[in-house]
């Protein structure tokens, strides 16, 4: 009965969504059940599932709602167990969403990091704790520059000992694993210092706890549990703003933990002192310990997270297999936070194994064509220049400077011929940007790199990807 209905709001979706997403996201979902609100839907991949749950839950309870449905949270799941990153027994697959369009993956067999067993999920009403994500570890956390500070003074925290900077607060724009390690210290404590009592929740959940004990009279225990905790960790608290008395009890939990020498770990998306309508008092506590920030991602550090997490894809995900080159196309180009670079990767994947497709440029070029089309931008020779030097690993200086070595000339020939080929310079212009050289120069290149790339398919190949990196 339940998938007699949803096939009646499915094809109401097909319109709201357009027909490829229908095809791709919407069409293979199963609704296997529909009890007290929550609509479960039977679907090929954990990524799959997120994928759907992050970009279409909104509409897809809002569509089931017009309906007559009562629905407030979807919840998807691989019908057989699969194997997992870090295997749950027993649970299957299952990712989570609520109907203000909040997801979670993997829950099953999410824990809160409690040496007590304080804090689940409103499972237990006295506890203070939400669950944690069992994937954001600090194994699956990849390091590189941008986040070097914040992940080294994370890791400090997680191993329990002395305190030496409290609070911890750790800021950045969204998307690039605040969240990730503040579960990652969780866990990390959990395992390092089991007796101790952990608690992380949401800046929201604090709120929701505050005003709830006041509603049903339960100050006083509200006030015992926070108090009683070891490390506290509240994610998000910029969402603090403007709500008065839940800063107020923040702050009054915050000044009791750490007089008496306990771990607080703050996240937000900016520093304490640019929180608007956080009162000055509370900006300066917050600040009061170590600040660190997570700067956004750089080349490396996209090509680094795009591995790891291509490499755990292929491993459990139909053996698909993403080639080097596509993956340092994906990191030049798609520049935005690390779950875009997500989920990008997400995309490529549940694509390629719903229509058991390679991955080819060409694919990836026509899944992400609406992500790629946001990041272009008019080319200009320097952009060439660099982008040819990254890859052949010379000097941009070398571009422009006398050197006839092979090594340095092959590389500033690619970069004539591709500027002749992607911006519309004439030759001398060109022959101009690369030291002054003659426009016969410009020409020469460009007709020795056609002729080389009839004969040497490497070098054909390396001008196929960095033609399609900088390409609009
Ligand atoms: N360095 C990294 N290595 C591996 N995965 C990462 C890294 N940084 C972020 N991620 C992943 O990116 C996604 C987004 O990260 P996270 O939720 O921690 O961001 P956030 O900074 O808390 O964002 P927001 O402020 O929007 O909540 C997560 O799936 C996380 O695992």
């Amino acid at each position: 009965m339940p998938q007699e209905r949803w096939g009646q709001v499915s094809e109401t979706l097909r319109t709201t969504v357009g027909h490829n997403n229908y095809k791709t996201w919407i069409e293979p979902l199963k609704l296997s059940s529909l009890e007290d609100g929550v609509a479960h839907f039977d679907v090929p991949t954990n990524f799959f599932g997120n994928w759907v749950s992050r970009n279409f839950s909104d509409t897809i309870v809002k569509h089931m709602s017009r309906d007559g449905l009562q629905v407030r949270r979807l919840e998807f799941r691989v019908p057989s167990a699969r194997p997992r990153m870090q295997p749950t027994a027993g649970a299957p697959d299952r990712v989570a969403a609520s109907a203000d369009g909040t997801s979670q993956a993997g829950s099953a067999g999410r824990g809160a990091a409690s040496g007590s067993g304080t804090g689940q999920d409103g499972g237990d009403d006295d506890l203070p704790g939400a669950s944690l994500d069992e994937r954001f570890t600090f194994e699956s956390f990849v390091v590189g520059k941008p986040n070097q500070l914040a992940y080294t003074a994370a890791r400090r925290v997680s191993e329990g000992g002395p305190l030496t900077f409290n609070p911890l607060f750790l800021y950045g724009g969204s998307g690039l694993g605040k969240t990730h390690l503040m579960h990652a210290i969780a866990w990390a404590l959990k395992e390092n210092c089991p007796e101790k009592k952990v608690v992380y929740l949401s800046s929201d959940q604090f709120m929701y706890r505050f005003v709830r004990a006041l509603r049903e009279d339960g100050m006083h225990e509200f006030k015992e549990a926070f108090r009683s905790v070891d490390v506290l960790m509240v994610d998000d608290v910029q969402f603090f703003a403007g709500k008065n008395s839940t800063q107020e009890e923040f702050f009054h939990t915050f000044n009791a933990l750490s007089d008496q020498g306990k771990q607080i770990v703050i996240s937000a998306d900016r520093a304490p002192h640019d929180i608007k309508k956080i009162e000055d008092r509370i900006a300066s506590r917050l600040a009061s310990g170590l600040v660190v920030d997570l700067h956004p991602t750089d080349y490396e550090l996209r090509l680094g997270i795009l591995q790891q997490k291509a490499d755990f894809y292929r491993g459990h995900y139909g053996n698909l297999e993403i080639s080097k080159h596509v993956l340092e196309f994906l990191a030049h180009r798609i520049t935005g936070n690390v779950r875009t670079l997500e989920g990008a990767l997400t995309r490529i994947f549940a694509f390629g194994n719903l229509v058991g497709r390679e991955v080819t440029l060409d694919m990836v070029q026509e899944c992400l064509a609406d992500l790629l089309r946001a990041s272009e931008r008019k080319l200009t020779i320097e952009e060439i220049q660099r982008r040819v030097c990254e890859h052949y690993n010379v000097r941009i200086s070398d571009m422009t400077g006398p050197k006839r070595h092979r090594t340095i000339a092959r590389p500033r020939q690619v970069a004539m011929f591709l500027a002749k080929g992607l911006t519309s310079r004439s030759l001398p212009e060109i022959g101009r940007r690369f030291g002054n050289r003659d426009h016969t120069t410009v020409l020469y290149a460009v007709r020795k790199i056609e002729e080389m790339m009839q004969t040497d398919s490497g070098l054909a190949d390396d001008v196929e990807m960095l033609k399609r990196m900088l390409e609009a």
